[in-house]
């Protein structure tokens, strides 16, 4: 098996320590690829091509037109390798092919959105309050980011970092998830092929405790992005104060999805269980705090169990497979421990609760889409992200409650009302405490929409205009007409 590099200053070279990493389908456990493993002595090269490319290299000041091209260019390669590119992620993750490939028409449509962006806007002459000046602003690249993704969404993840930081006249050291890489990879090879000029976009590959940390401390990065856990959320914070660098971090979830007794039922349902069991329910924004109204709670929690018993788990590759493994054994020990002391705690379970008993699942990562009652806010399986195939239930009997309880949590990225009473839904949605709040829908993102959340679930926006000004520095610009003395010394 041939061994995957990392992609520094335009060369793919193996890491210093010549250490090796077996990449593991989550599926079944067996070795899909090998791959170099980066240590603090590759991201400091790729940080010094990276300060190199943008100091003294043309990416930065290039024409923006020109930058948006080559961003075109990548779009159409991922459009052109889709089902390659969604093969590698399945093979990584463990989703089904057929989300694997929604993930990659979403990448590519967010290469696609930011290249179309890069030339519009060519800053603004604002009203200058002095006689005889002309006063503009101007956006100008950042300088040297570094970019640090997890596994659930690898090149999602990835391309809401890499377009616009491109875009914007950047450059870039990426570290991938050490245990997800393979479509991180083949997109920096599409970069390559686009014409990405070497030192300007550099991938290391390895653990986050060094290739990470080495990134987030570095005096010579000027911005990190994350997307990963709270915890590792506040460990870069920190790092990054070494130097002040700009911060952007998308953290993760403990999502409500609020039920009224007058929503559509069968709508409300299906939405639910789209909402918490795709991918597993290993997404940063998935609904795994149902609030539903006491009036319905049991028939809505009876047709819920009734659906999730049919929800087939299986190989991603097999086209009636609904939902895949979880990522890991370490992340199945996870999963189980939330389950189990949410029993401690009272919880009841109403469906699932453990690792299902078909054969041919014994050697993956499976765990058994689960449904528990009777939770209560107070419940630490009601406040800690779990990430995986499970959703806990609460009632409320008034729209006050239901607010209440919703946003009763340290994380605010997104949350669903579903009703039919509008007024009721923009009351609602106008008090919840998150980055994103849909009505009568859940879990859905585009390119346009600006995506990030409040309170503990991170700072700054990705995508829409809020996602390339992440990666912008606003200059003023004040021109005298008429120089004169001032004669105040
Ligand atoms: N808000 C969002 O948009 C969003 C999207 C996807 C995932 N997430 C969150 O990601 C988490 C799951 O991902 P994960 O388990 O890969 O997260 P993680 O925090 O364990 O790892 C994320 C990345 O950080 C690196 N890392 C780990 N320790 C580091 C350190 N000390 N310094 C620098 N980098 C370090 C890892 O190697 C990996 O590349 C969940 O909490 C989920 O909610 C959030
Ligand atoms: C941001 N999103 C929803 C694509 C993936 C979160 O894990």
């Amino acid at each position: 098996m041939d061994i995957k590099k990392q992609f520094i200053d335009g060369s793919w070279i193996t890491s210093a320590s010549e250490a090796i990493r077996d990449i593991i389908n989550p599926y079944n456990q067996e070795i899909v690829a090998k791959v170099t493993e980066s240590d603090a002595t590759d991201a400091k090269k790729a940080i010094a091509a990276a300060r190199h490319a943008f100091d003294h290299g043309d990416w930065p000041a290039a024409p923006a037109t020109d930058r948006g091209k080559v961003v075109h260019k990548i779009a159409d390669f991922i459009e052109r390798d889709r089902e390659e590119l969604a093969e590698l992620e399945s093979l990584d993750t463990g989703k089904t092919v057929e989300e694997s490939r929604g993930d990659m028409d979403d990448i590519a449509g967010v290469f696609r959105y930011y290249a179309e962006m890069a030339d519009k806007d060519g800053g603004e002459i604002i009203d200058s309050p002095i006689p005889n000046s002309i006063s503009k602003v101007i956006r100008e690249p950042v300088g040297v980011c570094g970019q640090i993704t997890p596994w659930n969404y690898p090149l999602l993840q990835a391309s809401w970092k890499l377009a616009p930081a491109l875009v914007a006249g950047n450059t870039l050291v990426m570290k991938p998830s050490e245990i997800t890489p393979l479509t991180s990879i083949k997109v920096f090879e599409l970069m390559e092929e686009a014409g990405v000029p070497s030192g300007v976009a550099n991938l290391v590959l390895g653990p986050g405790n060094s290739v990470g940390a080495e990134l987030s401390a570095s005096d010579d990065v000027d911005l990190i992005s994350f997307t990963g856990g709270i915890e590792t959320g506040k460990s870069i914070m920190q790092a990054a104060s070494s130097n002040v660098k700009k911060l952007a971090l998308e953290l993760g979830g403990k999502n409500p999805n609020v039920v009224f007794a007058d929503a559509d039922f069968e709508t409300a349902v299906d939405q639910a269980m789209n909402a918490v069991f795709f991918h597993a329910g290993q997404i940063c924004s998935a609904g795994t705090r149902l609030i539903v109204e006491e009036s319905i709670h049991d028939d809505f929690v009876e047709a819920l169990v009734n659906r999730v018993k049919t929800i087939k788990l299986g190989n991603g590759f097999n086209e009636t497979t609904q939902m895949g493994p979880l990522i890991s054994q370490k992340h199945l020990d996870k999963v189980t421990n939330y389950v189990e002391n949410g029993k401690q705690e009272g919880a009841t379970v109403a469906v699932g609760g453990g690792r299902p008993d078909e054969p041919e699942l014994q050697n993956g990562f499976f765990y058994l889409p689960t449904v528990l009652t009777d939770c209560t806010t107070d419940m630490r399986v009601v406040q800690d992200e779990g990430f995986g195939p499970v959703i806990t239930v609460e009632k409320f009997t008034t729209e006050e409650e239901a607010v209440r309880l919703a946003n009763d949590s340290i994380y605010g990225l997104s949350g669903g009302v579903f009703t039919n009473d509008i007024a009721k839904a923009e009351r609602c949605v106008a008090k919840m405490r998150m980055g994103t709040v849909w009505i009568n829908e859940f879990n859905l993102y585009f390119p346009h929409a600006p995506w990030g959340g409040f309170k503990q679930s991170g700072i700054g926006r990705e995508l829409g205009k809020p996602g390339l000004e992440e990666y912008q520095e606003t200059k003023h610009i004040f021109q005298n007409l008429k120089p004169e003395p001032l004669n105040w010394f």
